[in-house]
């Protein structure tokens, strides 16, 4: 399948600072000079400066490193283009080695302390201090000149990452700079998405440096970046000759104290194209669902022997259980009859909460295809939570068996066998009450329409992203739905050009 092998390499591969040493390695094996890649890199960062600011004092910072070679060369370049540029270095002219030597032999302008005083005068700063090779938290006369920055309002332009954000998880090792934007190369970097790092990143501008895509290997990127790309070949658009139980069938376990949580995920698998919406409504509050939900089928029900019978109707191929469900056993036994199934599950909020003392049993109990969906205190409850968020959703999702969405403004989504994607499209207006609830709804509605777990967890979250951008400021939750078909409407087009070229 096309989009398994998009999944494969591509644009939206992301890279640790060793896969990208591995590619750097690759492209100079295949061919290419290292001074090249620099001089290029270099060169894409003064264009970065010219692009985005008036000519004004620039001071460029370099670090001991490739990273300050960069420096070096953007230096020469800005100072060609008539920029009064000064350099600092980080520790002497003749430590440098290899390509960052070279670059620095070919400055010929002037050189100042590398001292907060060094920042008197300057319009911008160029921050060439570490990228890849960052090794450990910075001190000394570099931590100095980060908080120096972080006082004055000088706007930065970071090469690769903002010195002091670890490239490969977007953790700050003691203190970061906080860029205006941030030149990066070849392919993006987990720390370029995950926070704290991509708050620090700005604008991330990614440049074209001569390596060949071709130097990735493919099967041996196991983290993307979340975009259509990803999945679009797999999107399951309507047919015509498609007709309702095609499309699958979702039941949702409604809840009993609260009502308009899995009401909203209902609306959302309805909205997010599931042939048929079913909600298992608690006989004491039937009315209320079946009152407000004109899109779904609503059965009440009265314990685990009910709930039973409507899970013994095969073409229910997926269930949703969790928004409003109530931490409790009860919610236990429903989670492990439907897992029991071996069909399609997608388990939120009071579904996890009530494996808290537990979660083995969760985890021993999941046979089939399944997607858990978190946030940060859910995950607390039931996996480890040490290490950056890609590595913690990762070992979550290789522990429990099932893909896991970590969300949160930078959504990790992991499947078992170890890939993972990061989401980058969602706008803070996602934060309210109840979104949590409709992504629930729009994965249940892809799974039951036929796409593998991994890649519907990566379409609803994205989805649920771009919809929330489309509607903008002002939303709460049950907008997501509503505004889900001008998404759609957008990502056919979408499709029907990709599919045409
Ligand atoms: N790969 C590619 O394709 C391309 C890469 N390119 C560029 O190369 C960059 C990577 O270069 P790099 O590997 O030389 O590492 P870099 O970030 O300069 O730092 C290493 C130096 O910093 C030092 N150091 C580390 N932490 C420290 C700390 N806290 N405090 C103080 N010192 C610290 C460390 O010292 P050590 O740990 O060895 O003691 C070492 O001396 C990459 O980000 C990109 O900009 C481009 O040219 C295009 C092609
Ligand atoms: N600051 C933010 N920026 C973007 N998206 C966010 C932010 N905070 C939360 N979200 C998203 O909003 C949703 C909230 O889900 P959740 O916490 O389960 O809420 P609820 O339980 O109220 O439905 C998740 O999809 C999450 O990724
Ligand atoms: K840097």
């Amino acid at each position: 399948m096309r989009s398994r092998n998009r999944l494969e390499g591509g644009d939206n591969a992301l890279l640790t600072s060793l896969q990208m040493q591995e590619a750097d390695q690759a492209a100079i094996a295949g061919g290419a000079e290292g001074s090249a890649l620099m001089q290029a890199a270099g060169a894409a960062v003064a264009v970065a400066v010219g692009v985005r600011w008036k000519m004004r004092p620039v001071i460029v910072l370099c670090g001991p490193g490739n990273n300050g070679g960069d420096g070096f060369v953007a230096a020469s370049h800005l100072r060609s283009a008539g920029w009064p540029v000064k350099l600092a270095l980080l520790g002497s002219r003749d430590a440098l080695v290899g390509e960052a030597a070279g670059a620095a032999d070919l400055w010929h302008g002037s050189t100042v302390p590398f001292l907060p005083g060094c920042l008197d005068g300057a319009g911008i700063v160029v921050d060439a201090m570490f990228g890849a090779g960052l090794s450990r938290p910075l001190a000394g006369p570099a931590l100095d000149l980060v908080m120096a920055l972080k006082h004055r309002h000088i706007p930065v332009c970071a090469i690769d990452v903002p010195s002091g954000v670890d490239g490969s998880t977007g953790d700050v090792l003691g203190a970061a700079a906080r860029a205006e934007v941030t030149v990066t190369f070849f392919r993006k970097k987990p720390g370029h998405l995950l926070y704290p790092g991509r708050g620090l990143c700005g604008d991330v501008v990614l440049a074209d440096i001569g390596i060949p895509a071709s130097v990735l290997n493919a099967g041996s990127q196991d983290t993307w970046e979340n975009g259509p790309d990803l999945w679009l070949e797999s999107y399951p658009w309507p047919q015509p000759e498609g007709f309702k139980y095609k499309r699958g069938e979702v039941l949702v376990l409604g809840g009993e104290a609260v009502t308009g949580a899995s009401r909203m995920t209902a609306l959302a698998a309805s909205r997010a194209g599931a042939g048929l919406v079913t909600v298992a409504a608690p006989v004491r509050v039937w009315s209320i669902y079946a009152a407000s939900l004109m899109n779904a089928i609503v059965h009440s029900f009265d314990g685990p022997t009910d709930f039973n019978t409507m899970l013994a109707d095969a073409r229910r191929n997926v269930i949703a259980i969790g928004p409003g469900a109530g931490v409790n056993a009860s919610t236990r036994d429903y989670v492990l009859a439907a897992l029991a199934t071996k069909r399609a599950v997608v388990l939120d909020a009071d579904a996890l909460t009530s494996f808290a003392e537990a979660p083995e049993q969760l985890f021993d109990a999941i046979k089939g295809p399944c997607v858990l969906t978190p946030h940060a205190g859910e995950f607390l409850r039931l996996f480890d939570v040490d290490g950056d968020k890609l590595h913690r959703t990762r070992r979550a999702a290789q522990r429990c068996g099932a893909v896991v969405i970590l969300k949160g403004p930078d959504t990790v989504i992991a499947a078992p066998d170890g890939r993972a994607i990061i989401n980058a499209n969602a706008p803070p207006q996602l934060a309210t009450g109840g979104s949590g609830d409709v992504l629930t709804g729009f994965v249940a509605a892809l799974l039951a329409q036929g796409m593998a777990p991994f890649e519907a967890a990566a379409a609803a979250v994205w989805l649920h992203g771009a919809a929330a951008s489309h509607f903008g400021l002002g939303l709460v939750a049950q907008d997501l739905p509503d505004v889900l078909p001008a998404v759609l409407q957008n990502l056919k087009a979408l499709s029907d050009t990709v599919g045409r070229s």
